[in-house]
């Protein structure tokens, strides 16, 4: 089922109040809650990652969920919301989630025998897991931009569609990282947050039933790690590398990264290196990589 098209006089029409106090243009009937027990039904498997913990209908962040119990959870542990009435982004920015507008959820890695120092790829192959997903389960593309951000095309221009949260939890043997990833389904044009924020909808994607692309992510996301994991973290062994670069609209871009104390590196994306960080060939015919944990914003120019 589609959203109403304009001209749509109804009290919820997304040209009604203006875009951050217009409601849903959506019923509840044509945003379906998640299944639960379907969920659980299909991503249980002999010998499989996943336990889905729960779906929350209203949480602040799964995130902060998932940390707080990440000491006592086994890897695989998922948490899933409706809604985040305090969800994170990177730097603890907001990351807005409205109810049953899209997949918000956290889960919980452990790849105690993977080096430490290869852990940071974590957030790029969750990147590229959601877009395959994504492209499996609604055959609609996304770009990755680096570090976090999932980007769609709606009528000619990128806009986010998606970001990925990761942070350090537990600590010792149980030591692991809280892989967040959210993603705006049926947003409108006048529910969205931010300027140049995006949907799935908004890029022509006909779903209104979240569970399937729940259900493709977190498949696509059970492959990704388990060959990571196989290949020691090594990213250029298991092809992550390569699936990253192919996948990523920043690479062959001018691009300004914005560093802490207000030093900027400008340039164009080359490459990324194998710890994952962007790789800037600068004016003077220099290279300056750039990690993820260091950059405030990304710009293009
Ligand atoms: N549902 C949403 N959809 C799209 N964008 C959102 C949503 N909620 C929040 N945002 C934007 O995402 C930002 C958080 O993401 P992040 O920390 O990756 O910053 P960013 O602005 O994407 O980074 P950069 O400047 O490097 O592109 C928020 O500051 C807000 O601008
Ligand atoms: O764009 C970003 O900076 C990252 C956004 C990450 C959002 C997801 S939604 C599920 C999980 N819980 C959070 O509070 N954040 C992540």
């Amino acid at each position: 089922m589609t959203p109403p098209k304009s001209p749509d006089t109804s009290p919820n029409s997304p040209s009604g109040p203006g875009p951050d106090s217009s409601p849903s243009p959506w019923s509840d009937l044509e945003r379906p809650p998640l299944n639960a027990g379907s969920l659980r039904r299909a991503l249980i498997r002999p010998g499989g990652l996943w336990t889905v913990l729960d779906v929350l209908p209203s949480t602040g962040s799964t995130n902060t969920d998932l940390a707080a119990r990440a000491v006592d959870d086994a890897e695989g542990a998922v948490l899933i919301a409706e809604e985040q009435t305090s969800g994170r982004g990177r730097l603890e920015r907001t990351w807005t989630a409205p109810a049953r507008s899209g997949i918000f959820f956290s889960v919980l890695l452990k790849p105690s025998e993977v080096p430490a120092e290869r852990w940071g790829w974590l957030p790029l192959l969750a990147g590229v897991a959601t877009a395959t997903g994504l492209s499996r389960a609604a055959g609609v593309d996304t770009a990755l931009k680096w570090p976090n951000d999932l980007l769609v095309t709606v009528d000619g221009e990128e806009r986010k569609a998606g970001g990925i949260l990761a942070e350090r939890a537990g600590a010792g043997d149980e030591a692991g990282v809280v892989l967040g990833i959210g993603v705006n389904v049926t947003l409108a044009a006048g529910e969205l947050p931010v300027p140049g924020a995006g949907s799935l909808a908004l890029a022509g994607a006909q779903v209104t039933d979240r569970d399937p692309l729940l259900r493709s992510v977190l498949r696509s996301l059970e492959e990704w790690y388990g060959e990571w994991r196989a290949a020691d973290g090594d990213p250029s062994a298991c092809r992550l590398l390569e699936a990253y670069t192919a996948g990523c609209a920043t690479l062959g871009r001018r691009v300004r990264a914005e560093l802490p104390g207000e030093r900027t590196v400008v340039g164009e994306a080359t490459a990324l290196d194998t710890d994952g960080r962007l790789v800037i060939a600068t004016e003077g015919g220099g290279r300056e990589a750039v990690g993820a944990g260091d950059v405030v914003h990304l710009r293009a120019e």
